[in-house]
């Protein structure tokens, strides 16, 4: 497992300085929380790490491979999968469909091979999959389309799909939003235990509480510029997060 390493990032959008000379890295093994108001580039920096958008400047590699201005599918082969603010499940598909579907776009157009051998992988990988859903408490519904579940079960079929890319990095965008506090819980015992399996997770989340106790380190993010990265304890003592980040009124 390698690490992913942002190193000076500055994104514009016209008039707009989306990242300023970003600086981040998230280490095997670890929840790395991204925190700031809204609009601070949050969403911005994951798009630039998963390749929806090109940097002006700076890089972005993972261990020894060069991500920065690659293409979204090849920076998805090298390790990198990530879940959306806004879901985009195949409505109408199963379960274990939506979640497949992840698991091919990381594989596919990987190595020609025979008819016979993709028929035996096919049938591996439904097994792999079957047993990450156990794992993420979604065996039970491994067969029923996505569209009848819950609003929390939906949310964990995403990260079913992400996790089935087998990542060294998962970024996940906001991935408790709409949940009840017990679902919230739920998901940030999940993204904790994950981690620990050896990937690093970058997590955009506004739960304060929920990201304290799930992130190893927080990076707070304010118009564009890492203003703090640190561990909980020392990100919200920081008298800069504290003014920048909900007014001052933080915890
Ligand atoms: N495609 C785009 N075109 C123009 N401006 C953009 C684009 N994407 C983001 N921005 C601008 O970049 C800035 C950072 O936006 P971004 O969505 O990254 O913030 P965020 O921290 O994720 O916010 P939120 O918490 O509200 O999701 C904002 O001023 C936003 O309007």
């Amino acid at each position: 497992m390698t690490a992913l390493m942002v190193q000076g990032v500055t994104k514009r959008f016209l008039g707009v300085t989306a990242l300023d000379d970003v600086h981040v890295d998230a280490r095997p093994g670890e929840v790395l929380g991204l925190v700031g108001p809204n609009g601070a580039g949050k969403t911005t920096l994951v798009n630039v790490i998963t390749g929806h958008f090109g940097p002006d400047e700076g890089a972005v590699t993972l261990g020894e491979q060069t991500l920065t201005g690659a293409p979204i599918e090849r920076i998805a082969r090298c390790g990198v999968a990530r879940t959306y603010q806004h879901m985009r499940l195949l409505e109408g598909y199963s379960v274990i469909d939506n979640v497949l579907a992840g698991r091919h776009q990381a594989f596919k157009g990987r190595v020609f091979q025979l008819w016979r051998v993709r028929r035996r992988e096919e049938r591996e990988q439904r097994a792999a999959t079957r047993e990450l859903l156990d794992r993420l408490g979604l065996g039970d519904v491994a067969d029923v389309s996505v569209s009848s579940l819950s609003y929390g079960r939906r949310r964990r079929v995403e990260i079913a799909r992400a996790l089935a890319a087998q990542p060294s990095v998962m970024l996940l965008d906001e991935p408790t939003a709409g949940m009840t506090p017990a679902e919230a819980k739920e998901i940030g015992e999940l993204i904790r235990s994950t981690s620990r399996e050896g990937l690093a997770v970058v997590l955009i989340e506004h739960n304060v509480a929920l990201v304290s106790e799930v992130c190893d380190r927080i990076a707070v993010l304010d118009w564009g510029k890492v203003i703090k990265l640190g561990t909980p304890d020392e990100v919200w003592a920081d008298a800069k997060v504290r003014a920048a980040y909900l007014g001052g009124e933080l915890l």
